[in-house]
């Protein structure tokens, strides 16, 4: 089997290399002509066979994925399929499978799950999409996922947009496990009796409940770097927190921990916080309570 891969980066690059070493070749196109196997998505499509294309498109969210599946509306044939790996917010999916079907042309969008340690391990892939289109894309599905039953790191999730719908929620559990740990290492460092705390994590790394990959990677952290020293407090968002939230919100279900593991990214980069001054500042009205002097660019 041959595809189109579109999206060289961090993810596409070592997507790419997975995929040759488990017999899917692979024709990839980036911006950047270092790592790019073909000059243009037009010389990608040209080395594909008509109708039996598969496009895997790995570009930034957004902007860029929208202007490359733009693109390939215009260059694929009826019984090509596009396969949309990037993490793009759920809603924008049914639309564009509308559009593409229009031209007979498959879309399934896929939420892949991984990080750089994907390479090796494989992909945890979540799709959206038609079982029949689903069906067509599964041996580059089982070149991605991770070895062992399929159905232990791939799902058909549902129709158009389950794929990136079910991406976005188990990045909203990412966030509240990534917080509980990060809580409990801050809980443990300001302790004077615990006098091993990257002992104590790695302890929990076997046997106990709370075992994780993210715990391990935690360890892995701590041992590189003991005091998290070289590393700021500052944490950013790519929006999946956001839409899982607002997704909360439109259905009324409670999200407690989600939602403060968002906010307190949010925190993060706040060098002052103005509601905390106004707090200070309550307290000194009514209550006469002292407040601190502000330091200098605060
Ligand atoms: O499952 C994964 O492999 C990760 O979730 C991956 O997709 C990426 O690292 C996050 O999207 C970062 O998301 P935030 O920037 O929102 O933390």
């Amino acid at each position: 089997m041959r595809i189109g891969l579109v999206g060289l980066g961090k993810m596409g690059a070592n997507m790419r290399t997975r995929l040759r070493a488990h017999d899917v070749e692979v024709v990839g196109f980036d911006r950047n002509p270092d790592v790019s196997d073909v000059a243009s998505l037009d010389d990608l499509v040209a080395a594909l066979p008509a109708g039996q294309r598969f496009v895997w498109v790995m570009v930034p969210a957004g902007g860029p994925t929208r202007d490359v599946l733009a693109q390939l509306a215009t260059l694929l044939a009826p019984g090509d399929v596009v396969i949309e790996g990037g993490n793009t917010h759920y809603v924008e999916d049914a639309e564009r499978a509308a559009t593409f079907a229009e031209h007979s042309i498959g879309y399934l969008d896929v939420g892949v799950s991984g990080g750089v340690w994907g390479l090796e391990n494989g992909y945890g892939l979540m799709v959206g999409g038609d079982a029949a289109t689903v069906e067509r894309a599964l041996p580059i599905f089982d070149a991605l996922r991770p070895e062992g039953p399929r159905d232990e790191g791939f799902v058909h999730a549902g129709a158009a947009g389950a794929g990136h719908y079910t991406k976005m929620v188990h990045n909203g559990i990412e966030y509240g496990l990534m917080q509980a740990y990060a809580e409990g290492y801050e809980l443990l460092d300001a302790k004077d009796i615990v006098t091993d705390v990257p002992g104590t994590l790695k302890a929990w790394s076997r046997g106990t409940v709370v075992r994780s990959w993210l715990l391990e990677l935690l360890v892995k952290a701590l041992e590189e770097d003991p005091e998290l020293a070289d590393i700021s407090d500052w944490v950013e968002d790519s929006g999946e927190g956001r839409w899982t939230v607002d997704e909360a919100i439109d259905a009324a279900i409670p999200l407690p921990v989600i939602s403060a593991a968002l906010f307190a990214r949010f925190s993060s980069r706040q060098g002052a916080s103005p509601a905390m001054k106004a707090v200070a500042a309550l307290r000194h009205q009514f209550g006469g309570h002292d407040v601190r002097p502000s330091s200098p660019g605060a």
